[in-house]
């Protein structure tokens, strides 16, 4: 078997033709919605993914706001841009990058962001409403990769209802909101977060159906562990640098997985570009949410 590729680029093209008409009808009312970012030093990676954000508000019509900060900057001085962003009229949703320096108090920061401008769905109240709402129209965002997964996965027509899914890794961006989305009535699937404290991942693997792998090991995932047929969604990123000094990134799944699976999302090219894709639906839906209220 070789596995059918889940095409996170193309599926993102689609969603992304589908909110400009939005953002146009938004427009029509009025309205202009304006995506936010805080970015602090100056990780290469989280330069390339807030750039691409970027791009993509360029090219569905949402206006960008883009802050940045020094390495070294306070927790004080994050702090004061986030307070700016939630008064700025002009921004209707926003981010604060991940990772951010040692020296911040990420939860502090997460905490102080307008949960109505959360374009992450990070805020621990909106983190509370996904615990809370088991099934029905949650009105508030959900974090962008779990929603990314199930949304790759539903536009090609996979099914997850009664599913068992692996998921391993327990970020706060992907592993530990991805067991509540994925076991919202309307996905049903069976979940078993895996971390790196699971003593029996072997025994795990071999029984999931479906492998969300957001580890950040790179290859960790061998085709010995994984049954025939299995559904794989790589997540991980782990950036190496060849001999000739370029820099690439690594997947948390071996690709030799793909010869027993039935599906797979590459890496780059899978979950990445959804990630990005439903942080515009997010603000878009926060704007729509204001337009309704207005
Ligand atoms: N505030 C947040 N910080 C971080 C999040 C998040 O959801 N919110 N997630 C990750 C990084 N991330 C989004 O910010 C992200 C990761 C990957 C991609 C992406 O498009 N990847 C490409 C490959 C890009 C490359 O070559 O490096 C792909 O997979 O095709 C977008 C966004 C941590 N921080």
């Amino acid at each position: 078997m070789t596995a059918k590729t889940l095409d996170g680029k193309a599926t993102a093209a689609t969603i992304k033709d589908e909110l400009r008409v939005r953002v146009q009808a938004l427009a029509e009312r009025g309205v202009t919605p304006g995506l936010g970012t805080v970015l602090v030093g100056d990780d290469a990676g989280s330069q390339k993914y807030v750039a691409g954000k970027h791009r993509d508000c360029a090219q569905v019509g949402i206006t960008s706001i883009q802050r940045e900060l020094p390495a070294d900057a306070t927790e004080e001085q994050i702090l004061q841009v986030v307070r700016e962003l939630n008064e700025d009229p002009a921004c209707t949703g926003y981010i604060v990058q991940l990772p951010l320096p040692k020296q911040v108090d990420t939860q502090k920061v997460l905490e102080a962001i307008d949960p109505a401008k959360d374009a992450d769905g990070l805020h621990p109240m909106n983190l509370g409403r996904l615990v809370a709402s088991v099934s029905g129209e949650l009105d508030s965002p959900l974090p962008c990769t779990p929603a990314g997964c199930v949304e790759l996965l539903r536009r090609h027509g996979v099914e997850l209802a009664g599913k068992h899914v692996v998921v391993i890794g327990r970020g706060v961006t992907i592993g530990r909101p991805a067991g509540l989305v994925l076991t919202r009535r309307e996905v049903n699937a069976t979940v078993t977060l895996a971390h790196t404290g699971t003593t029996n991942l072997d025994e795990l693997l071999a029984s999931a159906d479906v492998i969300i792998a957001a580890a950040g090991s790179a290859h960790m995932v061998k085709p010995e562990q994984v049954k025939d047929g299995v559904i794989v969604l790589d997540v991980g990123v782990s950036r190496v640098t060849g001999e000739d000094g370029t820099s690439r990134v690594l997947g948390d799944v071996d690709p030799a997985v793909a010869e027993k699976a039935a599906w797979m999302a590459p890496n780059p090219g899978g979950v990445g570009p959804m990630t990005r894709v439903m942080l515009l639906a997010n603000v878009v839906e926060a704007a729509e949410r204001a337009a309704a209220a207005r």
